[in-house]
């Protein structure tokens, strides 16, 4: 299959909300490659394990990429991305660029080999290319992925802060669904803490088909049940734990779901909500009778851990 590479240009004010509006529009395999991250360095505490290289990255602003298949594209989504980006409420768009490319699958294979490698996603877990050698430290749990075009390398703000909350949080023995797992990482993540049983969902077909691989490369596959599903609407097994990275207008669709499916205790671990929706979920969270217990933030997003109290 070929697949079509949209780059954008934009100034750094937009580049927290663009992964948020590409998601919207359906796109796969984001890359957003940032002209600050090169003054940056190496890493501090998490990030990439590796040096950057220079000709990866824009002189100034931010460039995105973005992918779709043949099938999902039509030439309307850049008008509509267009539209999006300067409907941001209080974002002045000074820099707006948009270009595709036509690219062979194997092209696209190696555009995203070239972008995603080792790195430390949180105090335990690395995340490590399923094609890389890595030599793992002796506390450290290495969790393999190839994302294809599935959500979820672990780099993703979003992501990171959610391996951060199961790391903490997770205890062995507990139950677990991941909703909206995509490339499957988290529900790893939750595995190898202990968890189980889990169940993995997505909507999207190629999500379950790239989890069930990843699940497969960790040799977690008998331990994870996976099938496709819309948030937790045919879901009727009760649960310790609910995570749900998706983004703040589908995981509010999904609080009192939560509430409902999950035990006494049990705990939403709910990620993709950008600064400006934390209110709204918090509030909806109280409504419905959690106990918000902590909130992460980075980058313009955060992660909420809410506990149902009773
Ligand atoms: C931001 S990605 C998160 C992937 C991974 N869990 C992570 O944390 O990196 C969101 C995923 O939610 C899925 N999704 C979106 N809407 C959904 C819905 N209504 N029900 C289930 N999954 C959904 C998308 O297909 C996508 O794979």
């Amino acid at each position: 299959m070929d697949y079509k590479e949209i780059t954008l240009m934009i100034n750094h004010e937009v580049e927290p909300f663009i992964a948020d509006i590409l998601n919207e529009l359906g796109a796969n395999g984001i890359v957003i490659e940032d002209s600050l991250e090169l003054q940056k360095g190496r890493i501090e505490t998490f990030g990439e394990i590796y040096e950057l290289n220079p000709a990866d990255y824009p002189d100034q602003d931010v460039r995105v990429k973005c992918y779709y298949s043949q099938f999902d594209y039509n030439d309307r989504l850049l008008t509509e991305i267009e539209q999006a980006v300067y409907s941001l409420h209080d974002v002045e768009v000074t820099r707006f660029e948009i270009s595709t490319a036509a690219i062979k699958d194997a092209d696209w294979e190696n555009e995203w080999k070239n972008h995603f490698h080792a790195f430390k996603a949180s105090e335990k877990f690395t995340v490590v290319p399923s094609w890389e050698d890595y030599q793992a430290e002796d506390d450290e749990e290495v969790i393999q992925l190839d994302p294809g075009m599935a959500f979820g390398t672990g780099d993703h703000a979003t992501t990171s802060m959610c391996l951060r909350l199961v790391e903490q949080y997770v205890k062995p023995g507990m139950s677990v669904i991941d909703v909206g797992t995509g490339s499957g990482i988290l529900s790893i993540a939750a595995h190898r803490m202990g968890a189980a049983p889990i169940r993995a969902v997505d909507l999207d077909k190629v999500a379950v088909r790239v989890a069930e691989e990843n699940f497969a490369i960790n040799h977690c596959q008998d331990a994870i049940e996976t099938d496709t599903g819309n948030l937790l609407v045919c879901e009727t097994e009760t649960r310790d734990v609910v995570i749900a990275n998706i983004l703040a207008h589908i995981v509010d669709l999904m609080v009192d779901d939560a509430f409902n499916l999950l035990n006494e205790d049990g705990l939403f671990i709910a990620s993709g909500i950008i600064d400006e929706k934390e209110k709204l979920i918090t509030d909806h969270m109280i409504a419905a009778g959690f106990k918000v217990v902590t909130v992460m933030r980075e980058k313009g997003w955060v992660a909420i851990l809410a506990r149902k109290v009773q």
